[in-house]
């Protein structure tokens, strides 16, 4: 909904001219802003304000010089304005021209609402790329009242948040300042010193809000808390991959993001994959009972006396089994090494008196050092935490003393594993890292410790892991974010509680409820959301969906194939997407990656691997698992039945459901459409025959949905409930006649399209010479342009070919 706010049009241009007049000063000082301490320190407010401003200009940097120098205006009722950016912004006079958004200033401008406008008039949304206002957006909030008087909390979005929501999405996410809305506002505004969990449905800005808090607490608490005391644990690498950006974007460089797996390595290879069954007793909250006692019993209480050389002499001295087990009973120790080396002192004081009258001086140099290490070691052995952990799954024996009334018998069975000839060479899993990060802060000393600690995801975390990230957190101050609905994997919880019981100790636990629900989901357009909805109605009852604030055009499209034509489809609507520069996520279980990538090669595909940690800037081949909290402009889910069949496979195909902002395929066996997504146990339709000339004539045109096999190019893609509907080649408005016309193209814009004309030798040759040029084009050329250029090229290189 946009807004009238009776600026006419020409008073509109002369004030878009006034304001980029005002930018274009702002700019200036921006630049020339180098003695930040005295401008601050002459600058208005008090002196926690300009000691902040101070601080913001020496540390902070835009990161780009060609970010706009505003984002936001907010007009108050008395005629007072602020422009708010990212970074504050003063003139020579020491004047501030720019409030920077963390600044208290700033708040009123994401939290004012129609209801409650806390004495503003307006609030200006600019859109100024490189610095040059292309357009703002005005929210005129008494205008805006009574032009709907039934207007509640919810229903006005804006137009620049819906833009934004709009804009083609990449390999990395990027902030979202100019348009936070009032309900992330306040939990990133909340103050520092608590638990803080965030729970939210997928897309309502969890990740987002978690991080601009980061550098919301960066910016007010600065003295406490420097940006290399912030850690930020995110799932897996490919995930902190995509996150990365934000903060230094938002000017705060040196914050740690880690993923879980690289906080926790403690040095170890991660080479072997456990059964969930496994990882779920190696996750579970008992195991740290099981280790501190495998820890005790790696101390050997002597059963006879010990004798010590003395040192240059055969002469020894004899402590007794007896004294040494009370000095092992009653030793006080930080930690398995700190006992060890008091052990060792106790057991050379217990050796002075029969080293005579020299016993005065240190007795240690008295006695046979090696041999002293030597009892030292049979009795409280020196290991690592590797080998300690390595000897305890490697031993039936030690597993059963250690966990005897803890695990039951199944489980600890279930733990064994042969152990590999070196350590080095022993098959660590994920769920070892915990466990070794746990026996490392017993036997060894504590991680290094942070002062805020974010962790996203958190609704996967075993208790072990969880354990780990409290470790590292100095009092308890952590924002933890996650959605209980997307919970999968053998640590699956349907609460917060147990999250809360470990890490919620010295400080004050707030769950999202409390403060401001994150109710509107950001990410997914109505039409898919509708897609997702039975499943998470399914997957997790007790969960609210979240407010779907967007429609798209293209509906959800379902591809019905035979089931060797899978991969192929797969391909061949992953090139339509990509064709058009979208950032493209196949998300397909494992066991079908090998024909997926297939396919991919035989179409001169280039892709990413979500499991290799990173993703492209294009097309990317990703697991229901580490879809979790990436995002794509196009999302084409295969084979909905096979996720299904995974563990906890509902709330798999939720996720894998709700990462598009605009478009989504789903692509699957013929008959194994599951029915929560309308499928019906119909028969499986015969596979049509497919006439190769035209496979590759019109590849849009074999979309054959189960409903309505087709092959030819006369039949029409039919939806799921038989309605006609149209899939991402045919409902796309770029590819409508008008827009078409509007563009100047004549042909329908599909790459191959409109080649229907052309015989079947010469379709084979544009087909390879559209393919071969369309990587290269969708880094440089519009979208929209994209087909129709690749048509012309195919046509000329044809040309070429024939003459
Ligand atoms: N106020 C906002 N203005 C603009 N974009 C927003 C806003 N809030 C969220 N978004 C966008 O919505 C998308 C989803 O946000 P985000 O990834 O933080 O959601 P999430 O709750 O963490 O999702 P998931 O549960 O799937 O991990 C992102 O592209 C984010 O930039």
């Amino acid at each position: 909904m946009s807004v009238d706010t009776g600026v006419g049009t020409l008073s509109k241009t002369a004030e878009l001219q006034r304001e980029q007049t005002f930018f274009d000063l702002a700019k200036q000082h921006r630049d020339s802003q180098h003695t930040a301490s005295s401008m601050a320190g002459a600058s208005a407010g008090t002196a926690v304000e300009r000691r902040a401003y101070k601080n913001a200009m020496e540390k902070r940097k835009v990161a780009s010089p060609d970010d706009p120098v505003a984002l936001t205006r907010i007009d108050y009722e008395d005629d007072t304005k602020l422009y708010i950016g990212k970074v504050a912004i003063f003139d020579e006079e020491k004047n501030l021209l720019v409030v920077n958004w963390q600044a208290p200033a700033a708040a009123v401008a994401n939290q004012a609402s129609v209801h409650d406008p806390m004495g503003l008039r307006r609030k200006r949304i600019f859109d100024a790329p490189s610095n040059k206002i292309t357009s703002f957006e005005d929210i005129v909030y008494k205008v805006l009242a009574e032009a709907v008087s039934d207007l509640d909390d919810h229903s006005y979005t804006g137009d620049a948040l819906l833009q934004s929501l709009s804009r083609k999405r990449g390999s990395e996410m990027t902030d979202i300042v100019k348009t936070i809305q009032a309900a992330q506002d306040k939990l990133v505004r909340a103050e520092k010193d608590q638990l803080l969990i965030i729970q939210g449905g997928p897309g309502t800005g969890k990740t987002a809000v978690a991080l601009h808090r980061v550098s919301w607490l960066l910016f007010n608490y600065q003295e406490e808390l420097p940006p290399e005391d912030v850690l930020v644990v995110g799932p897996n690498p490919t995930f902190t991959r995509y996150i990365r950006r934000v903060l230094p974007d938002l000017g705060d460089d040196d914050v740690v993001q880690q993923a879980l797996q690289n906080l926790l390595s403690n040095d170890v290879q991660l080479i072997g994959k456990d059964d969930p069954a496994v990882a779920s007793v190696k996750g579970s909250g008992r195991m740290s009972q099981v280790l501190q006692r495998a820890l005790r019993q790696r101390i050997r209480v002597p059963s006879a006396d010990i004798r010590v050389q003395r040192r240059n002499t055969v002469l020894t001295v004899s402590v007794s089994a007896e004294s040494i087990a009370e000095v092992l009973k009653s030793l006080q120790f930080d930690s398995f090494a700190d006992g060890r080396r008091r052990f060792r002192q106790r057991l050379v004081e217990l050796s002075a008196p029969q080293l005579g009258n020299i016993r005065r001086v240190d007795p240690e140099q008295f006695l046979d050092l090696r041999a002293l290490d030597a009892e030292v070691e049979k009795i409280w052995p020196q290991i690592t935490p590797q080998q300690f952990l390595r000897d305890l799954l490697g031993s039936k024996e030690r597993m059963k003393r250690a966990a005897e009334g803890l695990l039951a018998p199944d489980e600890m069975e279930a733990l064994y594993r042969q152990q590999a000839e070196k350590v080095s060479d022993e098959p660590w899993t994920m769920a070892d890292l915990a466990l070794l990060d746990e026996a490392q802060a017993a036997m060894r000393e504590a991680p290094r410790t942070y002062g805020h600690i974010v962790v996203d995801e958190a609704q996967d975390l075993s208790k072990m892991q969880l354990r780990a990230i409290r470790r590292r957190s100095k009092n308890g101050s952590m924002t933890v974010v996650g959605d209980i609905a997307q919970s999968t994997g053998p640590y699956s919880r349907d609460s917060w509680d147990d999250v809360v019981a470990i890490l919620g100790h010295e400080v004050p636990v707030h769950v999202t409820s409390q403060l401001a629900e994150l109710e509107h989901g950001y990410r997914v357009p109505k039409q898919v959301f509708d897609v997702a909805l039975p499943i998470l109605q399914s997957a997790a009852p007790s969960v609210t969906p979240p407010r779907i604030l967007r429609d798209v055009e293209y509906p959800p499209r379902f591809a019905g194939v035979p089931a060797e034509g899978l991969a192929e489809e797969v391909a061949r609507t992953v090139f339509t997407h990509s064709g058009r520069g979208r950032f493209v996520g196949v998300i397909a279980p494992v066991q079908l990656w090998p024909i997926i990538r297939e396919a991919f090669q035989a179409d001169d595909l280039q892709w990413s691997e979500s499991t290799e940690g990173e993703l492209s800037t294009a097309i990317n081949l990703v697991t229901p698992e580490d879809a979790k909290g990436l995002e794509f402009d196009a999302v084409i889910v295969v084979d909905p039945a096979t996720i299904l069949e995974m563990p906890h496979g509902e709330r798999m195909l939720y996720i894998a459901l709700t990462r598009t902002t605009t478009h989504l395929d789903v692509i699957y066996p013929w008959g194994s459409l599951p029915a929560i997504l309308g499928g019906s146990d119909e028969q499986i339709p015969e596979a049509p025959e497919v006439d190769d000339d035209q496979h590759i004539a019109s590849p849009a045109t074999l979309t054959g949905t189960e409903e309505a096999p087709t092959g030819t190019e006369d039949s029409e893609p039919v939806g799921r409930d038989g309605s006609s509907t149209d899939g991402p080649l045919d409902t796309d408005p770029e590819r409508l006649p008008d827009t078409i016309a509007a563009e100047g193209i004549n042909e329908n814009t599909s790459p191959m399209n409109g080649m229907a004309a052309l015989d079947g030798l010469q379709q084979a040759m544009a087909v390879h010479w559209a393919k071969f040029f369309s990587a290269q084009l969708s880094e440089n050329v519009p979208a929209k342009l994209i087909p129709a250029v690749l048509e012309e090229l195919a046509r000329m290189k044809l040309d070429d070919g024939l003459t």
